[in-house]
């Protein structure tokens, strides 16, 4: 015998195993407002995800409460025009896959009395009212397949479900058929029908719906469905199943083959359902109603030629979509109930607190990994423990949270939008398909049996099995019937052990051919995927050779530019490094000029004056512009031209004092004397003396009181007259020459290497 022995869900230890390898969903929650007739609304829905609450006048606020307006994100909000189609092909169709795909799913409305829990999970028969629970009835008949004949599965104890032999089942109709239910039809004769259908059920698997419906009220369950004794229904205990799943003990599982038929029961239920009138909602639910839908599914056999599951009940699956409608919180203060009304609420609001606690323990133990996670409070309700199983990875979890934006709610909508809102952070693990999807085809089984069957008949056993009388009992005397059944059983073992055994092995036969056939076919298929990878593979290696070849040719070019970069790198920094000599030069330059200008401005400084400042110069070691030699002292009236220009030079100490030429361009070759341009810069006042020394002015000169950089750069030569007066009224003329060079920076300098020295002597001072 198989370990899972009963077919429902997986052992826990398999569960665990699995969980670690699957994804975890958190709560989902959406929000829908119910319409609102009044001017001033606590609640506004902004857009698709968000609802904003509005401050409501200051009478309907309690004490403390936050004094402003809040703002709560959810994965959908259906405003007050968002009617039940919309509500329910966002809440509940994928839930319905789920379910066609073997897994569960809780949906569960929640919220403050009469803001539209019960509306939305129920409604009303008209198109536009029908409300989630009708519709998925009929969503989930419209998409299953193979549906079995009643009473071909069967709940038994734990929880469990177990097939039954076509006998069985056939006797077991028959006695459901005086044993059905007496309902009323009223609310079912002309609802609307939802039409739509959805894919996802194995048409490999044959199928079976059956639905229970509980409540929880005054934190006691009873069976909705139970015939009520006395008028009282049975409390029920909650128990777990082999798999440690929590259900309802002796909680009936009904099965219908219709959605009418479902709606019937549900109905049933509704009728025995606590509702009473309060102040707030005439028609407030004040218990929590557990309507679960059971789709019970077994892989199809091969053997029958109509629709039969396989003859073994643990291969049966069974998935479930609970869709939970939740009494509504009241504050006792609003509703003015006393006596058994109070003692409703009291338990409602217990257990509505309880789901909050698990909620936040949840919440709490899945923000930090604890060694000792707190231990959820599931038990401290039967809301919380019935719901325990989704809670801990047995199913999607998916809530409404209803809220009616009339100002009196506010305080308690408030509440209750920042509990769903936080629970969406709770994480459940996503339950593993359990559904077989590498069945061979029932279609391919059918046709091989049929081709099979032919041959078998026809050649090989030609013994024939006798026909089966109609196997029912018309009641307990029909004598007839049960002479009809004997007879039929007899004739059955009375064939010859060797037909059997003949039939058996030509059973077993077939069974082997089929599976061959299906295999050759299954290999050939799988050929041709081999084929088509390989050719993808070859594709693939020639992109990757190519891929190889431009990657090694990417890296040469990636070292070149490397290298490229580096020369590049040292060559800016050379040039960096040669900017700022170059900086340095044309500031000192600069400097100089200013010099040359003050003196040129200043009509008669002292030779002596005019010397500190050019040896003052010599603190600036790049500096073009030198100290002028010292004058030379000749006394008399004669003009003395400094014969030996390089002996001037080297007293002045121009040129040979190493290192002060760095700055000047080493590759500057001085052109001829002849080729060279004059720049004869004159005072602006002169004291003309008429002496017959006149210093030699080329005709190309450039005549010049301010010496501008311009007219430097176009000259080869520069000359500087200047005229004082000593104390004896004796005039001295001073003719400074030098050569003007370019700078290596690109600027140009001027190297001072002569001076020429005219005295006049006044008569009168002799
Ligand atoms: N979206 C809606 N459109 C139209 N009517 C609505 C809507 N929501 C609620 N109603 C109406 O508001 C009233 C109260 O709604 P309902 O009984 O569903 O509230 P509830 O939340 O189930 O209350 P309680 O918790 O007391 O059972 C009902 O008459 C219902 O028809």
């Amino acid at each position: 015998m198989s370990s899972r022995k009963r077919g429902m869900t997986p052992p826990r230890d398999a569960v665990r195993r699995k969980r670690s390898l699957e994804e975890a969903d958190a709560i989902e929650v959406v929000c829908r407002l119910c319409p609102y007739n009044g001017n001033t609304p606590s609640l506004i829905a902004i857009d698709e995800t968000t609802v904003q609450t509005v401050l409501p006048p200051a009478i309907y606020r309690r004490d403390g409460a936050p004094n402003v307006e809040k703002i709560f994100s959810f994965g959908r909000v259906f405003s007050e025009n968002d009617g039940q189609p919309t509500v329910f092909e966002r809440t509940s169709i994928d839930l319905i896959l789920n379910l066609l795909r073997g897994q569960n799913s809780l949906l569960f409305t929640y919220g403050v009395t009469g803001s539209g829990k019960t509306y939305t999970m129920t409604g009303k028969p008209t198109e536009n009212d029908t409300g989630l629970l009708p519709r998925t009835l009929d969503v989930i008949f419209n998409s299953i397949a193979n549906q079995l004949e009643k009473c071909v599965f069967y709940p038994v104890a734990l929880n469990s479900f177990e097939i039954r032999s076509t006998l069985d089942a056939h006797l077991k109709r028959r006695q459901l058929e005086n044993d059905k239910f007496h309902m009323s039809r009223e609310m079912i004769s002309d609802r609307f029908h939802e039409g739509i259908k959805i894919g996802g059920f194995n048409e490999d698997y044959v199928c079976a719906v059956f639905v229970s419906y509980v409540e929880i009220y005054n934190n006691y369950c009873y069976d909705l469905l139970e015939e009520a004794k006395n008028g009282s229904l049975t409390k029920r205990e909650l128990r777990h199943d082999r798999n440690q799943q929590v259900y309802v003990d002796g909680a009936k599982d009904i099965e219908v083959s219709s959605s009418e038929e479902a709606l019937e029961v549900f109905c049933l239920g509704e009728e025995r359902r606590r509702v009473s009138s309060t102040l707030l909602n005439k028609d407030s639910s004040r218990s929590h109603s557990v309507f679960t839908i059971k789709l019970v599914m077994a892989p199809r056999s091969y053997e029958s030629q109509t629709v039969a599951p396989v003859k073994d009940s643990a291969q049966i699956v069974v998935s479930q979509l609970c869709l939970v409608d939740l009494a509504g919180s009241e504050r006792a203060k609003r509703t003015q109930n006393v006596g058994d009304r109070l003692a409703e609420a009291n338990s409602i609001n217990q257990s509505l607190m309880v789901l909050r606690q698990c909620i936040d323990v949840l919440r709490r133990n899945q923000k930090t990994v604890q060694t000792f996670p707190e231990q959820v409070p599931y038990r401290q309700s039967k809301l919380t423990h019935l719901f325990k199983n989704y809670l801990e990875g047995n199913g999607k979890i998916r809530m409404v949270i209803c809220v009616n934006p009339k100002p009196d709610d506010y305080d308690e909508n408030l509440s209750a939008l920042a509990f769903a809102e936080e629970s969406q952070k709770v994480e459940v693990k996503i339950q593993a398909e359990r559904v077989q999807t590498d069945r061979i085809p029932h279609a391919f089984y059918t046709q091989w049996n049929s081709e099979l069957e032919k041959v078998s008949m026809d050649n090989l056993c030609r013994s024939e099995t006798p026909c089966a009388p109609p196997l029912y009992l018309r009641d307990y005397n029909d004598t007839n019937g049960v002479e009809a059944i004997r007879r039929y059983v007899t004739q059955l073992s009375n064939m010859t052990d060797g037909e059997n055994s003949t039939s058996k092995l030509l059973s077993t036969l077939r069974q082997y051919m089929m599976e061959a056939d299906h295999l050759r076919i299954e290999v050939g298929k799988f050929k041709d995927t081999l084929d088509a990878k390989d050719q993808e593979i070859t594709k693939l290696r020639g992109f990757c050779s190519k891929y190889k070849r431009e990657k090694e040719s990417l890296k040469e070019r990636i070292l070149m530019y490397e290298k490229n970069d580096e020369e590049n790198q040292m060559a800016m920094e050379k040039l960096r490094e040669q900017k700022l000599e170059d900086q340095k030069v044309i500031k000192s330059q600069k400097k100089a000029m200013k010099m040359v200008q003050g003196i040129v401005e200043n009509p008669s400084p002292s030779v002596a004056t005019l010397r500190s400042k050019f040896q003052d110069q010599e603190n600036y070691p790049s500096a073009p512009l030198q100290t002028p030699p010292p004058p030379y002292q000749t006394p008399g009236r004669q003009a003395f031209r400094s014969a030996k220009r390089n002996e001037t030079t080297s007293s002045s100490g121009i040129s040979s004092t190493p290192g002060n030429q760095g700055y000047l361009n080493p590759k500057y070759q001085r052109r001829s004397k002849s080729a060279s341009r004059l720049l004869d810069h004159q005072p602006t006042h002169r004291v003309p003396m008429g002496t017959v020394f006149q210093t030699k002015t080329p005709t190309n000169a450039i005549k010049t009181t301010r010496p501008e950089l311009k007219q430097l750069n176009k000259s080869g030569e520069y000359r500087l007259t200047h005229q004082e007066v000593d104390e004896d009224g004796n005039i001295s003329t001073n003719v400074v020459k030098g050569d003007v060079i370019p700078t290596a920076g690109g600027g140009t300098s001027v190297l001072f290497n002569d001076i020429e020295k005219l005295s006049h002597e006044s008569p009168a001072q002799k």
